[in-house]
């Protein structure tokens, strides 16, 4: 049976980058001996042009069927909002995974000192289908003029099935998990959290468990990244901490994610989003989609072995061959050369070469 991929290119550079995890999706597949059918669909403007919706019924009905199929995934570009919110509500896409690490040859494109970047491995896990982008929003006029509010909303359910996860992932790692939070200003809803994080914490003992207010998260994540493990942050703050992040490493090109239900569905795409002062011109870094296909792999398909080889041709690839974000003074490759320097990698890894 082969593992069903519909693939969702979107905007900017969504296209060049998706083209790249396709490419290596394909080697993957061809390698290490597994079957994937793959499904294209134009969401956002080319959609929009074609159709006047920014993901086509026909689109949303292929992920319909594929959920309810339990074999398809979805490997996405970016766009610039409306459709990707839609299937992440659409489908319950609450864990939102994006791992950060810091590569061996590349520590130089980091802005921090080596030393304090050196060794850094860590897992945002983010909630992706509540918090203010999703809140009841209300607007009006008053004496201050118009007013316009957007509630961060989250109930119990929504809060102990993503720190669930964050625990289970931790228990996974090195067992460390940090919570992101802002307490001291926004009490109701972070009493939630704490209400449900409690029994969690004594359920896996195991796992050793602290908290920053989310201000203060992203001054230590600055200063000692490669403390940190799993840092578990409702969708607002896991945004903004995972670019941080990216940063820290050198580029938001190189992060991959993975958003998942509990019907072991997933939606595979980089961090970042369309870049649109850098698209069309075969220069963005792919790292990000490529890294999402191995993700893929290892959740949707069970495919350890392709995660790994993904990741292996990746780290050896990239001191030598990287994209203009995280080159440096060096020479430059493009966003497709880098995609082929990784599939290459791949096929001399599985011949025996390193
Ligand atoms: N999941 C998605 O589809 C996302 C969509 N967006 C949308 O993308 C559009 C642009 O948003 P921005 O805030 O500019 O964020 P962005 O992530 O597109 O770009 C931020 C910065 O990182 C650089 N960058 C991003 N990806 C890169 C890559 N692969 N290689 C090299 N450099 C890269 C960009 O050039 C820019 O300097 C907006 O419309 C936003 O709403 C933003 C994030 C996620
Ligand atoms: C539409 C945005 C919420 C996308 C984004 O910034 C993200 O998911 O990281
Ligand atoms: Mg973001």
């Amino acid at each position: 049976m082969p593992m069903n991929v519909i693939v969702m290119p979107g905007d900017g550079i969504g296209p060049e980058v998706t083209r790249e995890g396709v490419r290596v999706l394909t080697a993957a597949a061809e390698i290490c001996g597994f079957d994937v059918a793959l499904r294209h669909f134009d969401i956002g403007e080319a959609a929009f042009q074609e159709s006047g919706d920014f993901i086509s019924e026909e689109a949303l009905r292929a992920c319909d069927e594929g959920q309810a199929a339990g074999d398809t995934s979805i490997l996405f570009g970016a766009v610039p909002s409306e459709p990707i919110g839609l299937l992440r509500e659409r489908y319950d896409l609450y864990a939102n995974l994006r791992p950060v690490r810091s590569y061996p040859g590349l520590s130089a494109v980091s802005p921090l000192k080596q030393e304090v970047i050196e060794g850094t491995d860590l897992l945002v896990v983010r909630e992706l289908t509540s918090d203010v982008y999703y809140g009841r929003q209300r607007q009006g006029h008053g004496s201050g003029g118009e007013w316009a509010s957007q509630e961060m909303y989250y109930d119990e359910h929504q809060a102990r099935r993503i720190a669930a996860v964050a625990f289970e992932q931790a228990r996974r790692r090195r067992k460390r998990l940090t919570f992101a939070h802002k307490t001291n200003a926004i009490g109701p809803v972070f009493s939630v959290w704490w209400k449900v994080l409690e029994p969690l914490r004594e359920q896996y003992g195991d796992v050793e468990f602290d908290d920053f207010y989310v201000d203060n998260m992203a001054a230590q994540l600055c200063l000692r990244p490669a403390d940190f493990d799993v840092i578990l942050a409702p969708n607002l703050f896991g945004d903004i901490l995972s670019d941080l992040a990216g940063g820290l490493v050198g580029s938001l090109g190189l992060l991959p994610s993975a958003s998942l239900n509990d019907r072991g569905f997933g939606l595979y795409e980089p961090v970042s989003g369309t870049a649109p002062t850098i698209a069309g011109k075969n220069i963005a870094n792919p790292v990000g989609s490529i890294l999402s296909v191995a993700m893929m792999c290892e959740h949707a398909f069970g495919r350890v072995d392709a995660r790994e080889l993904i990741e292996s041709a990746v780290l050896a690839t990239i001191p030598g061959r990287a994209t203009a974000d995280i080159s440096g003074p060096g020479p430059a490759v493009t966003t497709a050369e880098l995609g082929k320097a990784v599939a290459d990698r791949m096929r001399e890894i599985a011949a025996g070469g390193k």
